[in-house]
């Protein structure tokens, strides 16, 4: 396990970050001013009510959003005005709220693409899918398409693809959108074990507390593009800010 944890990442940045980030769409202040530091072997949940800018910014982070301010960081190193593809190269891989899989390929052919985006050839790229498949315990729908699978086998599929560059910073928007209690149960080990198993920095916004809670080492929470709150769960559980602009009394 901990050769796998270590295999391919050399001299992987230790943080990812965004410093003083502001986004505009018409006059729609969506990020004003976010600085954040996702950290290599985290989890860091990314909170807030609908709209409060969550999106943008993994958009920012991944190369689909240039900030109208500030920059974005990988080790230190300033890769702002760097192209999605080449960040995915450098060990930065996401998943979307709308799955987005490739509808007529097999489930296989689908994970492989991730490895293949990060600069893999096909060989090596299906023996990564493989063995990425193998791991979420999901080999034996290999060769189903991709369009025939149930919504959470799909969303895990997703997971995979991402996984399959065997990323340094991965980040997961809103996994269990849509999934039932077991699901996200399957979902919460899965998370945990992507941390264990592969060492990586993971970002994940979701609505659903109990997962965000049970998982993450520290909260950052923005509301109407602003960061309200960041810390151990603990803390944000109890701050009264953040209960007032969203978590109500959900979180005890
Ligand atoms: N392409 C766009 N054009 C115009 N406005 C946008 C665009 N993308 C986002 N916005 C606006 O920016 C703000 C932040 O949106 P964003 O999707 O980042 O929020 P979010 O926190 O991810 O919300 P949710 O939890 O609902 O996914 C919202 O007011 C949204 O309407």
């Amino acid at each position: 396990m901990q050769e796998r944890k270590e295999a391919g990442r050399g001299h992987a940045p230790a943080s990812l970050e965004t410093i003083d980030v502001a986004v505009h769409f018409q006059g729609v202040r969506a990020i004003d001013g976010v600085s954040l530091t996702l950290n290599l072997g985290e989890i860091l949940g990314l909170i807030g009510p609908n709209g409060a800018g969550k999106t943008t910014l993994v958009n920012v982070l991944t190369g689909f959003q240039q900030p109208a301010r500030g920059s974005v960081r990988m080790g230190g190193e300033d890769i702002t005005g760097l192209v999605s593809y080449k960040r995915s190269r450098l060990g930065l891989a996401r998943t979307f709220q709308n799955v987005l899989l490739f509808g007529g390929m097999s489930v296989i052919e689908n994970v492989e693409a991730g490895a293949i985006a990060c600069g893999l050839d096909r060989h090596a790229g299906r023996r990564r899918a493989w063995e990425t498949l193998e791991w979420l315990g999901l080999a034996h729908l290999a060769e189903a398409r991709a369009d025939t699978l149930p919504f959470g086998e799909e969303r895990r599929i997703g997971i995979g693809r991402a996984l399959c560059g065997r990323p340094t910073f991965l980040l997961l928007d809103e996994p269990a959108a849509g999934l039932n209690t077991a699901e996200c149960d399957e979902l919460l080990t899965i998370i945990s074990g992507i941390r264990k198993e592969f060492g990586c920095g993971v970002l994940l916004i979701e609505h659903k507390m109990p997962l965000v809670f049970g998982l993450c080492d520290r909260i950052q929470v923005l509301d109407q593009g602003r960061t309200i709150a960041l810390g151990v769960p603990t803390a944000v559980a109890a701050d009264p800010l953040v209960r007032q602009a969203y978590l109500g009394d959900e979180v005890a």
